[in-house]
């Protein structure tokens, strides 16, 4: 189960003036993973707060399947809406176990399909449900705290997930584990995910598209990962993922036949380090800069295809954008 959002000309003026988002109109699709990127201060929690009216939009309209939020009943309506923020707000006093049963039991579960769905979303986020289930929050780590917030927060197999920040307070090595582990649960789930992170390299990784944002809540760009980064569409996208954009741009690309090298010369194809067809730019980048020559083998099902070498990584980069735009 998922479902659209449609943000449809949405203002929001705090009570002191401030003008937080302005006019702001685009639409998630459904199953799709959609971040939120933009410098401090652009509106990005102010707009994902109004999803589930944590914040209240002072005009426009917000639809989820179609459905107008301010026509549902606020509590409703969060509960058919997980929420995921930086500092987890798990219940301090209450188990694990305990933490991830609290919509289930708020809508009157029983005991024994509570336990099942508590055990299989602490499986689903690599905790296990013996070892951590009995555990209190403090004696989580920043990671694991974490972790128990998303399975709580899709306990009830919500249609919307909405994330601000979610794995901010985790250290950069974890963060990329979560990251990670955060992918294959949305692929494996499908649910509808709004993301907001200021990190762009989190963004790219995790978001079917990425929404730029400005001051004000002013949409720059809404476009897949790739795009936003070799084709920002104005300059304050381009400030945004800056000189680091073709960096991130070899964590997206994948090696193809087509951008190696023709000539295999006389490397020795037989032994030492390989890569496979398909590999990720970064990879093919790192194994040519650790090899003395410069040239690294790459195979496809066992068979040598060919050589990897600098040009290849450029060929390779110029086919990625060059297919985005
Ligand atoms: N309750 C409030 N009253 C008045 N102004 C507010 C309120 N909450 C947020 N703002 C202002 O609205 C603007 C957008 O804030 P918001 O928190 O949505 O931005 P953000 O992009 O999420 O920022 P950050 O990345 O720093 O968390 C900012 O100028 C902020 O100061």
């Amino acid at each position: 189960m998922a479902a659209a959002i449609v943000f449809d000309h949405v203002l929001k003026e705090y009570p002191d003036g401030t003008v937080a988002v302005d006019d702001l109109s685009f639409e998630v699709r459904e199953h799709e993973l959609l971040a939120l990127v933009g410098p401090s201060g652009c509106g990005k929690s102010t707009t994902l707060r109004m999803a589930n009216r944590l914040v209240e939009l002072t005009s426009g309209r917000i639809l989820i399947n179609g459905e107008d939020i301010t026509q549902v009943d606020t509590v409703a309506l969060r509960r058919r809406i997980g929420y995921v923020i930086q500092h987890v707000g798990l219940f301090p006093h209450r188990t694990v176990t305990q933490n991830v049963a609290t919509v289930p039991q708020l809508l009157g579960w029983d005991r024994a399909r509570t336990r099942a769905r508590v055990g299989e979303l602490l499986e689903l986020v690599g905790l296990d449900p013996d070892h951590y289930g009995r555990r209190y929050p403090h004696e989580l780590s920043g990671g694991e705290r974490q972790r128990v917030g998303v399975a709580r927060a899709l306990a009830v197999d919500p249609p919307v997930l909405l994330m601000d920040e979610p794995f901010g307070a985790v250290d950069p090595v974890g963060r990329r584990r979560l990251q990670a582990e955060f992918r294959r649960i949305h692929r494996e789930l499908g649910t509808t995910v709004v993301l907001v992170t200021h990190d762009v390299d989190e963004a790219v990784r995790l978001a079917d598209r990425v929404a730029v944002l400005s001051r004000g809540g002013r949409l720059e760009q809404l476009a897949p990962p790739v795009s936003v980064l070799s084709a920002p569409a104005s300059p304050a996208v381009a400030d945004l993922v800056g000189s680091g954009a073709a960096v991130r741009l070899l964590s997206l690309g994948r090696l193809e036949r087509a951008d190696l090298a023709a000539d295999a010369g006389t490397a020795d194809l037989a032994i030492g380090p390989h890569l496979e067809l398909g590999a990720a730019l970064d990879d093919v980048f790192a194994a040519i800069a650790q090899a003395p020559d410069g040239r690294v083998p790459v195979r496809e099902g066992g068979a040598v295809v060919g050589v990897a070498d600098a040009d290849t990584v450029v060929t390779a980069l110029h086919r990625v954008t060059a297919a985005a735009s």
